[in-house]
């Protein structure tokens, strides 16, 4: 906890050395003023009972300033550390949305548990704007538990051990957090699944499919359902949490019992026994808040705690060579052996896959549904590592290719897209960022992807803004939507592979082929330049049966691959799945 804490500090200093200084200022003053305000009211109530009037009146007016002081060291504090706790917020989801989304690959991601520690840290990031209230708040008890014994202690020696009477409380709030994090770990699970179903529910994209099913109250019922569960478990760690806290707070409790007992015991004068009433009361106020506070700080260093398992595991997923990325591919891709599993999976998904992806090829994978086919293409993109067996891009291990330099080599068209709600030009020209804002290269792309015709019909063609985020924006429809995305896959100018995982399957069959017409000629252009390869997943066979290689997957392996005439000819599974196809279109 003291290294979060110091943590906290320096990166507040970093942010704004004159800030912090002054924010610790005001929560030092702040914190001594308690004390000191106990003694001023000793010395008033004993003046008062003396008969000394000015002394009385010195000291009352102290007490009114000190009070005053307390307030406004309080008030301008959090105006000060308040912004550099935002920023420590947005340092630290910032620091959530790098592991999430900066690492090499993405199989991480399919790990239950990781997922429920994200789901933690996100609720846990909530947590930083009360972090450098509390390292300070903690900052001023330090300042203000001694002096409070110093004047304890001149009372009695006895009354020394008042302030040790914070311990089992203090000792008692950290048990209750570990309770408390361990239930919120519990609760991550379904308060996950519990979310997804509620995204479900509420989804413009998903509510015809809902309503139709009718399936829209049983999803809420076991969203309830989950809830309950999530609840149930938060709670039992509530009430245990409370149990703990008040176990300890009720020693504190003897103490301060006892301490007054001494004082009245003890007292040479009324003055004394109101010194100890007020620094009890003040010691009760300073082991409350010592609670809180190390409660808030418990909480951040678990959130860090939390957020460096995560990086623990998303380290070592990523590339760790130095081997350059070709000019333009000469040989081509080679899958020698490649295997994948998943972690914690019993079987692999690809077993002992041998290809090789010529230079200037066009590649076609097919397979029944799960046969594996959106993983080959994440493996070739290196968003999966091969378990086993080596992937070569003209004979460099892929492992040994920095991901991020590989990447800027690749195109890719995905299965499941993602839906930009930008401008057009944005949407589209994510796709290669350095040309963003470059307008021939994105109506270029739009018209490789035969989407110019949608985008001339958009109110404000290119500058339309898309999707219901907007509320001027234009709703598109799926296969709307996939053509941007293919745009968006075809602004790179020289990619060494473009992958496309079923880039069509929204476009009415004509649309398809005219796509891949259209394709197939610039996709040769583009080969002869940088012998790029093209490799697509489709379940169209007169899109497929264009290809130069077809590769055909059946349970993670390769069962067949050739042309289609060599296939054809083979008369395996190829040639019984283009003759059911095509006896369909007859
Ligand atoms: N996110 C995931 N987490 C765990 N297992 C997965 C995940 N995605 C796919 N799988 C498993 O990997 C196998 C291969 O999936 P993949 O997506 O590669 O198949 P596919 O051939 O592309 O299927 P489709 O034609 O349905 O898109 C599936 O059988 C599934 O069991």
């Amino acid at each position: 906890m003291i290294s979060t804490a110091v943590l906290l500090l320096r990166n507040a200093w970093r942010a704004d050395p004159r800030r912090i200084l002054t924010a610790a200022g005001f929560a030092l003053g702040g914190a001594l003023a308690g004390p000191l305000i106990a003694a001023a009211l000793a010395t008033m109530t004993g003046a008062v009972l003396t008969g000394r009037p000015a002394v009385a009146a010195a000291a009352g007016a102290a007490v009114a300033v000190l009070a005053v002081a307390a307030l406004t060291c309080s008030h301008f504090g959090h105006v000060f550390w308040f912004e550099l706790s935002e920023l420590a917020e947005l340092d630290f989801d910032r620091d959530l949305a790098a592991l999430s989304n900066g690492s090499d690959g993405i199989a991480h991601h399919e790990r239950a548990e990781l997922a429920d520690r994200f789901t933690l840290l996100q609720r846990e990031s909530r947590q930083f704007h009360t972090g450098l209230g509390a390292v300070l708040g903690l900052g001023g008890l330090l300042l203000a538990v001694p002096v409070t014994a110093v004047l304890l202690a001149r009372v009695s020696p006895l009354l020394l051990f008042l302030p040790l009477a914070v311990l089992p409380p203090l000792a008692a709030a950290r048990l209750a957090e570990r309770v408390l994090d361990r239930s919120r770990t519990a609760a991550a699970e379904p308060i996950r699944v519990a979310r997804h179903l509620f995204g479900l529910v509420t989804s413009v994209q998903y509510a015809g499919e809902l309503r139709v099913a009718g399936a829209g109250g049983h999803l809420l019922d076991r969203h309830a359902a989950l809830w309950r569960t999530a609840t149930g478990r938060l709670t039992a760690g509530q009430v245990r949490a409370a149990g703990i806290r008040a176990a300890g707070q009720a020693l504190f409790a003897l103490a301060y019992g006892a301490a007054v007992l001494v004082a009245v015991d003890r007292a040479a004068g009324a003055g004394t026994v109101v010194l100890v009433v007020a620094l009890a009361v003040q010691v009760n106020a300073q082991v409350t808040s010592a609670v809180a506070l190390v409660r808030d700080l418990q909480r951040i260093d678990t959130a860090y705690r939390h957020a460096d398992e995560v990086r623990a595991a998303v380290a070592g997923t990523g590339g760790t060579g130095d081997g350059e990325v070709p000019d333009r591919l000469r040989a081509g891709i080679t899958l020698d052996g490649v295997s994948f599993r998943r972690p914690g999976a019993d079987r692999p998904v690809l077993s002992d896959v041998h290809l090789t992806l010529p230079a200037g090829a066009t590649v076609a994978v097919i397979g029944e549904n799960g046969a594996g086919k959106s993983t080959l293409i994440k493996l070739l993109c290196g968003l999966y590592r091969p378990t086993t067996g080596r992937i070569l891009i003209d004979g460099v291990d892929l492992r040994d290719i920095p991901a991020a330099r590989w990447r800027e080599r690749l195109s890719a068209g995905f299965q499941d897209h993602v839906r930009f709600e930008f401008p057009v030009r944005e949407a589209v020209g994510v796709g290669d960022l350095p040309r963003l804002g470059d307008e021939p290269a994105v109506r270029d792309a739009l018209s490789r992807a035969g989407a110019e015709a949608l985008v001339d019909a958009l109110p404000r063609g290119l500058d339309s803004p898309l999707g219901t985020a907007h509320a001027d924006g234009t709703g598109l429809s799926g296969g709307q939507w996939q053509r941007l995305a293919l745009g968006r896959a075809f602004m790179r100018r020289t990619p060494l592979l473009l992958v496309l995982d079923e880039p069509a399957s929204a476009l009415d069959p004509d649309a398809e082929h005219r796509l891949f017409d259209r394709y197939a000629a610039q996709a040769s252009a583009v080969a002869a330049r940088a012998g790029a390869i093209t490799v697509f997943v489709s379940h169209r066979f007169s899109t497929v049966r264009t290809a130069d290689l077809i590769v055909v997957l059946r349970d993670g392996r390769v069962a067949e691959a050739g042309d289609h005439d060599s296939l054809l000819a083979a008369g395996g599974a190829y040639a019984a799945l283009y003759a059911v196809q095509a006896a369909a279109y007859r």
